[in-house]
């Protein structure tokens, strides 16, 4: 992919097209908007849940192991029910620093609405991961959005690298999407996923209002990854469409399909039913994914 930088706009020249990406691109971020290169499809929802489950205590050790400390960004949803099955082999849960890449409005107990309230229940509390960035829980969402950001620009650079921009490095972000092809609290349609110099940004879209992590960041992570495994009650009949649009479809813009936009830097993983409508995709067992 060319990317021509013009009077303030950028034209990403992807397979033949010319798209306008307006202030999305921060060099040397390009927005790669060919098909997805790192689409693995595993037999089961169980391969899927094992396989991040992997991922997450290969980042956490060789975060470690490279500056003492893991940090960790989470979203809510499927992926929590994914870590709430996971049991932490060695100490790496004592040196994780943990936010969220969204989380409503709400405050921090609400077990109905708050991520981080869930989480704990979940696995937090059982793990002993108390390290958490936080939101003050109040219903405002630019001015959670606003703390949210200054909590993270408040954890040391040795723990929250910083990249050339000034942007946070997670070591891991594991991103959820939903079926219209969300990330995070990023909407199609709307002007959030646009954003391209805050780290964190109020989103007012629905009841309560929410926070989430502007797609810099989530871009910038060492690793991230998109999991959709098995089926649930908010998508009975799994992601499979949505999945295929989201790493395969070239004529979906971010603007229309915001998950698109992370396909230069994300890991894909789906169970066979959610890859279903990737037939020319390679299929691979746990096995074959985790040796690779
Ligand atoms: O709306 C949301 O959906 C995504 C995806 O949820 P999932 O259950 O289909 O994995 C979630 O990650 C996000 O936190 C939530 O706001």
């Amino acid at each position: 992919m060319r990317l021509i930088l013009l009077a303030g706009t950028s034209f990403a020249i992807t397979q033949g097209y010319v798209r306008n990406v307006p202030s999305l691109i921060r060099p040397p971020f390009a927005l790669d908007l060919s098909s997805a290169k790192d689409v693995w499809i595993l037999p089961t929802e169980q391969d899927v849940s094992n396989a991040v489950h992997s991922i997450v205590e290969d980042a956490a050790n060789k975060a470690i192991a490279e500056k003492g400390s893991f940090a960790l960004a989470i979203p809510g949803g499927s992926v929590l029910t994914v870590l709430s099955s996971l049991e932490p082999k060695g100490d790496w849960v004592s040196k994780t620093t943990l936010a969220y890449v969204n989380h409503k409005c709400v405050p921090n107990d609400d077990l109905s609405s708050a991520i981080h309230a869930k989480a704990r229940n979940m696995f937090l509390d059982r793990w002993g991961l108390t390290n958490v960035v936080t939101l003050d829980g109040t219903a405002d969402a630019q001015a959670e959005a606003s703390a949210y950001q200054a909590k993270l620009e408040a954890i040391p650079a040795s723990v929250l690298p910083r990249d050339a921009d000034g942007f946070p490095v997670f070591d891991l972000c594991l991103i959820g999407v939903g079926d219209d092809g969300h990330i995070g609290s990023l909407y199609p349609g709307r002007d959030e996923i646009n954003e391209a110099s805050k780290w964190a940004i109020g989103v007012e879209m629905k009841s309560p209002p929410s926070i989430s992590l502007t797609l810099p960041v989530m871009q910038r992570a060492k690793q991230s990854v998109v999991s959709a495994a098995g089926k649930s009650d908010k998508y009975p009949k799994g992601k499979a469409s949505a999945m295929r649009l989201a790493v395969d479809d070239e004529q979906v813009t971010p603007a229309e399909f915001p998950a698109c936009a992370l396909r230069g830097t994300t890991v894909w993983i789906f169970d066979e039913p959610n890859g279903s409508e990737m037939p020319s995709r390679q299929r691979a067992t746990l096995d074959e994914f985790l040796a690779h």
